[in-house]
């Protein structure tokens, strides 16, 4: 009975479910991952698909699954908010992630599965799974867009400059969208195609390298001048929240990387998340603090087009633009993972593991993603929107809601303090999700565009 499925799903042997939860429709679903109390009544183990991944290439894979465009949105919210006010916010943004990895993982912990789109059946039915896989397949195509589009733009300035080529030669290779062609072909799929997210660790651990490099780089222009603000507060302050709030999504791949981890326990994946988004949240920090000290009030939304505006040659910029290229593109098959598990779930509920599907559902939506980028890089705003609603349902509002649903009223009633907490960090969601959408109606109206956490 105990087949493994779906990049680690397996079936139960032995179900303890809470009666009074949603009950999927097949409980003998490979989609069903349960953990098996063991022989001596000691805690919950996983015994049914053995994780292999280390403890250390699951915090790379983690620390490049938060690591994307996010990061080049930072400087500019910096510039807008003061040295402090950024920091504060990063700090709390980052706690906040913090709490909400730790509500997946109880919550994930108390019915035995790893999957949040499964953890959303749990909670309240095929409206709870349907939604987290919704929110997670427009989420992660939305950063996955965003990371090809940087190639697209930036590819062939690289390469142009390198090369000395002349700006009208009309070389194909200087073609931005045959060169998102290329990489995809080339690195990204290759690497999507991999069964396990587990095996992407040294190509994660390279792409973190690569922003270090970047980091390194900035740290170099940077001149501390006296017009530095501490606390400013201007109309564009506002976006902060939501360019925080994109560039610290990773929960979609929490529970997969969970799934794979070599002998895996609520607190050893807790700690993995802790230590990913501690090193994301000083490198954070330092790449938007190194920008804004280099640039001041000029920094615009995106910090590589203000690199290339001041001097497009220099070659150590040049070197910069090409490591976030690679960063970026390392991260997109790490951020294809949990879409192909959501569609999975969503259109192939109760099938096991299938090569022909595994490879037809990241063919189809790379050539997506593809299409997007070079006939409809226009469409890319309106993930602007999306990223305003689903990163906030993704880090805030679901996890909480469904850790209420899920933990039993007689282990947490619904007045006990981390019930409470829960509430309110479904509020504080619901309220940063009101507040984004706003922003972006307003500048819509007013004809005034800014980007959106790196859309
Ligand atoms: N994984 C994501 O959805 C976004 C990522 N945190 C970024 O900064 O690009």
């Amino acid at each position: 009975m105990n087949r493994c499925s779906l990049q680690g799903h397996c079936q139960l042997n032995v179900d303890w479910r809470p009666s009074n939860r949603f009950d999927d429709p097949d409980s003998t679903l490979a989609e069903n991952i349960e953990f098996l109390p063991n022989g001596e009544g000691k805690k919950p183990r996983f015994t049914d698909f053995e994780g292999k991944t280390s403890f250390g290439m699951s915090v790379f894979n983690l620390g490049n699954a938060i690591m994307g465009s996010g990061i080049l949105g930072l400087a500019y919210a910096m510039a807008n908010t003061g040295i402090l006010l950024f920091l504060f916010l990063l700090t709390a943004v980052a706690g906040l992630s913090c709490y909400s990895i730790h509500l997946l993982l109880k919550s994930s912990g108390v019915v035995g599965i790893r999957s949040y789109e499964q953890l959303g059946f749990r909670a309240f039915g095929m409206t709870g799974k349907m939604a987290a896989g919704i929110a997670i397949t427009l989420q992660n195509i939305g950063a996955m867009s965003s990371y090809l589009y940087i190639v697209k733009s930036e590819f062939p300035l690289v390469l142009q400059a390198f090369l000395k080529a002349d700006t009208n030669s009309g070389e194909w290779y200087l073609n931005g969208n045959y060169l998102v062609v290329l990489v995809s072909l080339s690195v990204i799929l290759p690497l999507a195609l991999m069964k396990q997210l587990g095996y992407l660790g040294y190509a994660s651990g390279f792409s973190l390298s690569c922003m270090v490099f970047f980091l390194s780089v900035i740290y170099k222009k940077f001149q501390i001048l006296t017009l530095a603000h501490m606390f400013t507060v201007n109309t564009h302050t506002a976006y902060t929240i939501p360019i925080l709030a994109f560039a610290f999504v990773c929960h979609p791949e929490v529970l997969p990387i969970y799934t794979e981890l070599r002998n895996p326990t609520q607190r050893k994946m807790q700690h993995i998340s802790n230590i990913s988004i501690l090193i994301m949240y000083t490198m954070y920090f330092l790449a938007a603090l190194f920008g804004y000290l280099t640039f001041y009030t000029n920094v615009e939304a995106e910090l590589l087009h203000t690199y290339s505006r001041i001097d497009p040659y220099d070659t150590l910029i040049l070197c910069v633009r090409l490591a976030v290229l690679t960063a970026v593109t390392l991260t997109v098959p790490i951020v294809l993972f949990p879409v192909r598990r959501a569609i999975q779930e969503m259109i192939f509920p109760n099938k096991t593991f299938n090569w022909i599907r595994h490879v037809a559902i990241a063919v189809v939506l790379l050539t997506l993603i593809n299409m997007l980028v070079i006939f409809a890089p226009n469409i890319l705003g309106i993930f602007g929107i999306i990223g305003a609603t689903s990163a906030p349902c993704l880090i805030f509002i679901f996890p909480a809601v469904f850790y209420i649903r899920i933990v039993p009223k007689d282990k947490e009633p619904m007045r006990s303090t981390p019930k409470i907490f829960a509430a309110c960090f479904a509020g504080l969601g619901v309220l940063f999700m009101i507040m984004s959408l706003s922003f972006i109606i307003i500048d819509w109206t007013t004809g005034s565009s800014s980007t959106l956490g790196g859309h």
